[in-house]
């Protein structure tokens, strides 16, 4: 607890320092009854001597006795949070140079409750000028992100030990803000359990990325066949074969209609178009714009193709409704939460419960499991966080994108930048020595990881390109353009850094 609760007070001495505000700061901690209430009062007690003007409301009657001694010896003033005071307490609280959020944490069943909500509500509007949050924002699930409203959101997060799965997924991830690790001894012990969430670092994905040798050719580089795009959504055969381009396949056959093609070989005039058979590729990417029967059919008749000759598979959008019973792991399927929704609608053991896309909002980690699950393919769900289950249960979580990536046509990048990966990384996800397997992965969850280097790439790419209209909005086009940039990028910072 010691060890929590100064690195706690040390990132707040530093968040006031950078905002000018050290000297004389108003901190209000919000404590409740178990340890992570302690954190946070042991925390105020060390801000206290350091001359800061420190306030605690106290949510229960028994607070952490001997961190309140030690507030209260510090100097620290306290208020009972009590029946018909709540409002009035915010208001106060609202004036602190920061508000210390330390109510629940890893051990609350459940959210806030009765004052301590009416507290948290009234604050939520007020918006104090520096939320931080003690372990995890209290209200949060620490193992699933699942979130009990109300909730005061967080400008930053610190957590002790490790990353709480619940901090890497939403909608909790939502409500922490910057997260920041306190190492309080028990990382090891963490490490051997093994993550419940994995995230890939910059160096993991400079680790995989593929990089041609000396002697490639276009063939040894992966084949992407891609079925995309229709007369009504042109734009997304456009976009992921573009995408694809980019992010360094060796070769892109595109199979659509001729309309279709005139669209797609104007900007990527690298791609090849067939009609109907493509000849041989690596791997398929399937479904993304694709509507009405011709076309249909053509994604159709390819994933039946990739199924006979196990061939991996990207089922994006309009492909998601041509599922076999049974995928293989390499079927890696791209829904964001309406179209998982749907997903699940049609499985046979969820077939009589509706599924809503607010459900999946509100339980994504969960819904992407079972997904995962029961179709036996790797799912990746689409949102501000990215998660990637695998039929095992791995899970990923990439959040590194920019909510300007909420915009037309970002999926179909994603699709392109995951298709183009998996047609060159086939045959490095089955070595046995090789860089996925130094992840520590069994070859069939290896594909989640393939899917989570996509989703950071594609992340990262919207930062880029943001980066370069100063923070402005941004297209899909924008995003597919900095991909290049973001794999060299990532290539030499693993290649300075690699071990
Ligand atoms: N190894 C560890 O576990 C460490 C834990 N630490 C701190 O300890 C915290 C966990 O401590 P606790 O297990 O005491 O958990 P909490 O601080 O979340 O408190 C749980 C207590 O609140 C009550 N409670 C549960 N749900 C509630 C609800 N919805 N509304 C009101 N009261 C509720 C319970 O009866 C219990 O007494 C962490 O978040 C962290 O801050 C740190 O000190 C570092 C080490
Ligand atoms: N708020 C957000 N923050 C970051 N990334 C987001 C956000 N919302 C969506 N994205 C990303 O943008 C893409 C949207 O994909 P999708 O919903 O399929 O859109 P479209 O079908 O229009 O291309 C996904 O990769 C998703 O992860
Ligand atoms: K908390």
């Amino acid at each position: 607890m010691q060890r929590a609760s100064y690195g706690l007070a040390q990132v707040v001495v530093r968040e006031l320092k950078a905002r000018r505000r050290l000297a004389g700061a108003g901190v209000t901690v919000l404590a409740g009854k178990g340890n992570n209430g302690g954190d946070g009062l042991f925390a105020a007690a060390l801000l206290a001597r350091r001359g800061m003007r420190t306030t605690a409301i106290l949510a229960a009657a028994d607070v952490h006795p001997e961190a309140l001694a030690a507030f209260t010896a510090a100097g620290g003033r306290t208020f009972r949070l009590e029946p018909g005071n709540a409002e009035e307490l915010a208001v106060m609280c609202a004036g602190a140079d920061v508000v210390i959020d330390a109510l629940l944490g890893t051990g609350a069943r459940g959210g806030l409750r009765d004052d301590s909500a009416e507290l948290v509500a009234s604050l939520q509007e007020l918006r104090p000028r520096l939320v931080v949050a003690c372990d995890l924002p209290s209200g949060v699930d620490a193992n699933t992100g699942e979130v009990h409203w109300p909730v005061l959101d967080a400008d930053m997060t610190v957590t002790f030990g490790g990353i709480k799965a619940g901090l890497m997924t939403d909608p909790g991830e939502g409500c922490a803000g910057r997260i920041e690790l306190v190492p309080i001894g028990i990382e090891e012990f963490l490490r051997a359990e093994g993550p419940e969430v994995r995230r890939m670092t910059a160096l993991d994905l400079g680790s995989v990325l593929p990089k041609p040798g000396r002697r490639a050719h276009k063939y040894s580089r992966g084949v992407l066949g891609v079925v995309a795009g229709s007369p009504r959504f042109a734009g997304a055969a456009v976009l992921s074969v573009h995408a694809a381009a980019l992010a360094g396949t060796g070769m892109v056959r595109y199979v659509g209609p001729e309309s279709a093609a005139g669209l797609v070989l104007a900007p990527t005039p690298e791609a090849l178009w067939e009609s109907e058979d493509p000849g041989r590729v690596q791997a398929w990417l399937l479904g993304s714009g694709v509507d009405g029967e011709e076309q249909v059919d053509r994604a159709r008749t390819a994933a039946a193709a990739a199924l006979t000759a196990d061939l991996p598979v990207v089922a994006d959008a309009g492909a998601l409704s041509l599922l076999p019973d049974r995928c293989p792991p390499h079927w890696i399927l791209t829904p964001h939460a309406g179209e998982l929704a749907t997903l699940l609608g049609s499985l046979p053991s969820t077939g009589e419960v509706a599924v809503t896309r607010d459900d999946v909002e509100s339980r994504p980690l969960h819904f992407v499991r079972q997904a995962a699950r029961e179709t036996g393919a790797t799912v990746l769900l689409k949102g501000a966080t990215t998660l990637v289950a695998s039929p095992s249960g791995v899970v990923f979580s990439q959040s590194e994108g920019t909510a300007w990536m909420a915009t037309a046509g970002s999926g179909d990048v994603l699709a392109g930048v995951l298709g183009a990966l998996v047609a060159q990384s086939a045959e490095a996800v089955k070595e046995d020595d090789g860089a996925y397997a130094r992840l520590g992965l069994n070859p069939e969850d290896r594909w989640a990881a393939v899917a989570a280097v996509a989703a950071s790439v594609h992340g990262r790419a919207g930062v880029l390109a943001s980066a370069d209209f100063a923070g402005g909005p941004l297209t899909a086009s924008a995003i597919m353009a900095a991909v290049p940039r973001v794999i060299g990028s990532l290539n030499a910072e693993y290649d300075r850094t690699r071990p």
